[in-house]
């Protein structure tokens, strides 16, 4: 069997355009631009890069971007005093602050000072605990990205076995309570679980996030399984810098029914999955309609 390539790319442009389509309703019927704040601490080149890239993205939906740097060396009082300004400022819908931080500010602190109905990444406590009780929250782009794939692929997830390799708070958590919402069965394996390759093989679903270059060779695959690839690893071959996955692409795609390509699947959806909640946040925060089907 050789897979279907889910085009996270192609899939990505479509999310965007419906994003953009609302972002001009807004504003004609309306008088509204939604607004995004991006806050990166620190000089991290790999975030750089990603944090304009979604700066431009931004403006090209039809939203404001404002993006606030800070030196790397930024007290904890100063992040949460702009934090406090961002979570007041009318004009802005979504706060986004770029993980992973410096380690003397406390992550969780920071995560939990944003308000919640402007936290478009969905890691704030009170939508995680939103998420799992199956109430309308903010969700994690990524995982977002992910379900929405493979609803589109798959029309219906109920009663398929889905495993997560991978248990952050960022993405195999938020990923494993969406697949359940979708009646998935599911299964969360870690750095611990035994016999991980007999785990994976029970699965229709693999949702690959750990973050090591391709560890999931395709013998781990049930013929026929769909594979997303969450992992964006950068390895060094044949004296080139490469962007691979958590999955071995060539040997998964000669097993697998689906697979999501490394880069061009689930990276450029996280990004457009940010756009819609940050449209979805501007609905709710002036008691309009939500787009439909940009949200879990
Ligand atoms: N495409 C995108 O948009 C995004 C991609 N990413 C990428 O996804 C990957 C994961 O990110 P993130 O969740 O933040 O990573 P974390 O490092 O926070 O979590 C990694 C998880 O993998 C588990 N793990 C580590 N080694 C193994 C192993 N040998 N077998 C099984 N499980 C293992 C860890 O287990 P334990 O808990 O036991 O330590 C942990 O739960 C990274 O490559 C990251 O760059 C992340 C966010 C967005
Ligand atoms: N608060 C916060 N929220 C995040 O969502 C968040 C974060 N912090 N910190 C870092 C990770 C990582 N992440 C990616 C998003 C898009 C691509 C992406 O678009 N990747 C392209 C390739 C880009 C390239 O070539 O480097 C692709 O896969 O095709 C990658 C990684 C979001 N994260």
């Amino acid at each position: 069997m050789t897979a279907t390539i889910i085009d996270g790319k192609a899939f990505a442009a479509r999310v965007r355009e419906q994003v953009a389509e609302h972002v001009k309703r807004l504003k004609t019927d309306h008088g509204i631009k939604p607004g995004l704040a991006v806050v990166l601490v620190g000089e991290d080149p790999a975030s750089q890069v990603y944090v304009r890239s979604k700066g431009k993205m931004t403006v090209e939906v039809g939203m404001n971007s404002v993006e606030h740097k800070l030196d790397a060396d930024t007290s904890e009082a100063d992040l949460l005093s702009l934090i406090d300004q961002l979570n007041n400022d009318p004009e802005i819908h979504g706060i986004l602050v770029q993980l992973p931080l410096p380690k003397h500010l406390d992550e969780d602190l920071v995560i939990n000072s944003v308000a919640p109905e402007k936290d478009v990444d969905g890691f704030h406590i009170s939508n995680v605990g939103l998420l799992g009780t199956g109430q309308k929250s903010m969700v994690p782009c990524t995982p977002l990205g992910c379900l929405m794939m493979l609803r589109d692929h798959h029309g219906s997830l109920s009663g398929m076995d889905a495993v997560v390799i991978g248990r952050s708070n960022i993405v195999g958590k938020p990923m494993a309570q969406l697949l359940l919402g979708d009646s998935c069965t599911v299964t969360i394996a870690h750095s611990r679980t035994k016999d991980l390759a007999d785990v994976v093989r029970r699965a229709d679903i693999v949702v690959a996030a750990v973050g090591r270059p391709e560890m999931v060779p395709g013998d781990w695959i049930k013929p026929g399984a769909t594979v997303i690839d969450v992992g964006i690893n950068r390895i060094e071959r044949d004296g080139k810098n490469k962007l691979v996955g958590d999955a071995d692409f060539d040997s998964c795609a000669a097993v697998a029914g689906a697979i999501t390509p490394v880069p061009g699947g689930v990276g450029p959806m996280t990004i457009a999955c940010l756009l819609a909640n940050t449209v979805t946040a501007c609905c709710r925060a002036n008691g309009l309609a939500e787009p439909e089907g940009l949200t879990a």
